[in-house]
């Protein structure tokens, strides 16, 4: 297989934080959604990935070539959206652009005008006067300029308001659709994945939860609801951060066929949201 991106057991260890065998890999023409709560370690990856940070484990490889030997070459073909500043404050938009189009051999000048336009951001504006959503927005025009065949964004809708961030989604859409290029999209926000992820890459503190394609994950995972007399033992090992109330239960479960056989009428299964699968999740793994 043809992967963009692949990591194999990659793992990092900081003093009060360990990320532990991360695998997983992005083909060409997919977005894959990259999910977790805060801290779980999504951004430490997203670093491991572009080599900002050194790993203590693990193989990274993209374009299929090793993610250090060839960086240079590889780095030409990614565009890159990252929470954290790394702008030179006191530039104007249009200076900063011009210090960072020439690294790029496929630098597209019409396509950064587009987006700047389409984006409502002034060249004549100085960095440090760009608000959150702005700096995001000029973050990735540029990202989105340079014909990048792999998009990795860091939290990219995060200070965005609903209609850019819709919009953000629908060129990400776009971008895929030569089935030539893959986005990595790491987010809290999983309602902007239910619209366009194909994939999902599950963590939670720093370890893998699963790797899999959006509509299996959405097939599989499931809500039970029910009344209390049917939470024995049995019941509770296949059910995942149970919820309970005064009048019953709330769970996720990999087993509602299992269950509905057995249970019947006694409970009511519903489809689960990404959110729903996140949070009963971490609900369950803390308990
Ligand atoms: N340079 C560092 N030194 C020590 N610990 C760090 C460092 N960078 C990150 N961590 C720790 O690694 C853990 C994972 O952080 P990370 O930023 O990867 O999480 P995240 O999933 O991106 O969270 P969020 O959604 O809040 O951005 C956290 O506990 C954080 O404190």
């Amino acid at each position: 297989m043809n992967y963009l991106l692949e990591l194999k057991d990659v793992s990092k260890r900081y003093k009060e934080f360990q990320l532990n065998n991360i695998s997983f890999n992005l083909e060409k023409g997919y977005i894959m959604g990259f999910i977790g709560p805060n801290g779980a370690g999504k951004s430490t990856t997203i670093k491991l990935i572009m080599n900002l940070i050194k790993k203590d484990g693990g193989q990274i490889k993209i374009f299929g070539k090793d993610y250090k030997k060839d960086e240079i070459a590889i780095k030409e073909r990614i565009g890159f959206v990252y929470d954290e500043n790394y702008f030179y404050e006191d530039l104007s938009l249009l200076d900063m652009k011009n210090i960072i189009a020439p690294f790029y051999k496929n630098w597209d000048e019409k396509t950064f005008q587009k987006y700047i336009k389409e984006f409502n951001l002034s060249l004549k504006q100085k960095i440090k006067e760009l608000s959150k959503g702005m700096k995001m927005k000029y973050s990735l025009a540029l990202a989105l300029s340079h014909k990048a065949d792999l998009i990795i964004m860091d939290e990219p809708t995060s200070g965005l308001d609903p209609i850019i961030r819709n919009e953000l989604l629908e060129i990400l859409y776009d971008i895929i659709q030569d089935e030539e290029k893959g986005i990595l999209f790491s987010t809290h926000n999983t309602t902007d994945l239910d619209k366009i992820a194909d994939y999902i890459t599950f963590i939670n503190d720093g370890k893998m939860l699963f790797s899999e394609p959006k509509d299996e994950i959405m097939n599989q995972y499931k809500i039970v609801k029910g009344g209390k007399e049917v939470l024995n033992f049995d019941t509770r090992k296949k059910l995942i951060g149970v919820k309970e109330h005064n009048y019953g239960f709330e769970a996720l479960t990999t087993n509602s066929v299992l269950l509905k056989k057995e249970l019947k009428n006694e409970i009511i299964i519903e489809n689960a949201t990404l959110e729903d699968i996140m949070l009963y999740t971490v609900r369950g793994n803390k308990k």
